[in-house]
């Protein structure tokens, strides 16, 4: 049915249910799908070459833009609240209040350094991002079948914007919510418009008001794309949903996660730096028979 899901980083616990999902996906038709997908280390790399791949807001920290005293600011926060975000021994009634804390000092820190808006593309650019090994096949798969893709990240919308618009695929069917920037009248950042979304607040909680969900209330078949525990709840607020295939990425400190993922996510992708299962899962069900 889907060759892919034969691949080595493939992991699932349930393999029939997962069947039943992909069978129901494709009996319901591509006018029923829609996608929702993280940003980072979802849509974009983990790893690139050797190293880590940065982040839309690791874009920004590690920018020209940005002063050596506020690049060492930026790390310091990194370092102390990343392996909490990963932490699979802490609750996420624990995490929260942390992650508002690390958001709320790195986008205040941010906006002391006088981003100029028109700087924005050559950052991106001049940075080390790439979208993960397929990417191109998954946008023009979901443009060509009219399958709308929502991307809901707790990075920085206007980088992650550009990293679509430069890669070429950010079409009509690819809608963005995340944090945006708020400029002055001279295009300088000033601050960072709310509401703040964080990793796990990525609920229907910040996405009041933006009515996404209820203009697409017939698309019942969700494929959701994440990499965090945080993005599972991502298609909370789809009404009358109908079939969900929740796919996650395993990038990170993956012997001590495995558990809690292959527990939450119906496929787990173990370190793999493609979206070769998730192209060849659409493949499947957009393949008109
Ligand atoms: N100051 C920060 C805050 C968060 N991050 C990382 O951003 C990712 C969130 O974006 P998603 O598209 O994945 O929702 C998450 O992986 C955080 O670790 C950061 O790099 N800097
Ligand atoms: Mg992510």
């Amino acid at each position: 049915m889907v060759p892919e899901l034969e691949k080595p980083t493939v992991r699932i616990l349930r393999p029939e249910r997962v069947l039943g999902i992909i069978r129901a996906i494709k009996e319901q038709g591509s006018s029923k799908l829609q996608v929702i997908s993280d940003f980072d280390m979802t849509l974009s790399r983990f790893g690139c070459n050797g190293r880590r791949c940065p982040t839309s807001h690791n874009i920004l920290d590690n920018s020209r833009v940005v002063s050596e005293d506020g690049k060492k600011k930026l790390k310091d926060l990194l370092h102390y609240y990343y392996p909490i975000e990963i932490d699979p021994n802490r609750t996420l009634e624990e995490k929260r209040p942390l992650m508002v804390e690390w958001w709320t000092r790195a986008h205040d820190l941010l906006s002391q350094q006088k981003i100029q808006k028109g700087d924005i593309a050559q950052i991106v650019r001049e940075s080390d991002v790439m979208l993960r090994d397929g990417f191109n096949e998954l946008f023009d798969q979901l443009y060509k079948h009219n399958v709308p893709i929502f991307i809901f990240s707790a990075g920085i919308g206007d980088v992650l914007e550009e990293i679509i618009r430069q890669a070429n695929v950010f079409y009509s069917n690819v809608n963005v919510v995340s944090n945006y920037m708020d400029f002055d009248d001279s295009g300088v950042l000033k601050c960072f418009k709310g509401p703040l979304i964080h990793t796990y607040n990525k609920n229907n909680s910040v996405l009041q008001g933006t009515e996404y969900f209820q203009q697409l209330s017939g698309r019942t078949s969700i494929i959701l794309l994440g990499d965090s525990m945080g993005d599972l709840t991502m298609a909370d607020g789809v009404p009358s949903v109908e079939n969900i295939l929740k796919i996650g990425f395993l990038n990170d400190k993956v012997e001590e996660r495995r558990g809690k993922y292959l527990d939450s996510y119906d496929i787990v992708l173990e370190s793999d730096e493609t979206l070769d299962v998730v192209n060849g899962i659409l493949r499947y069900i957009l393949l008109e028979t």
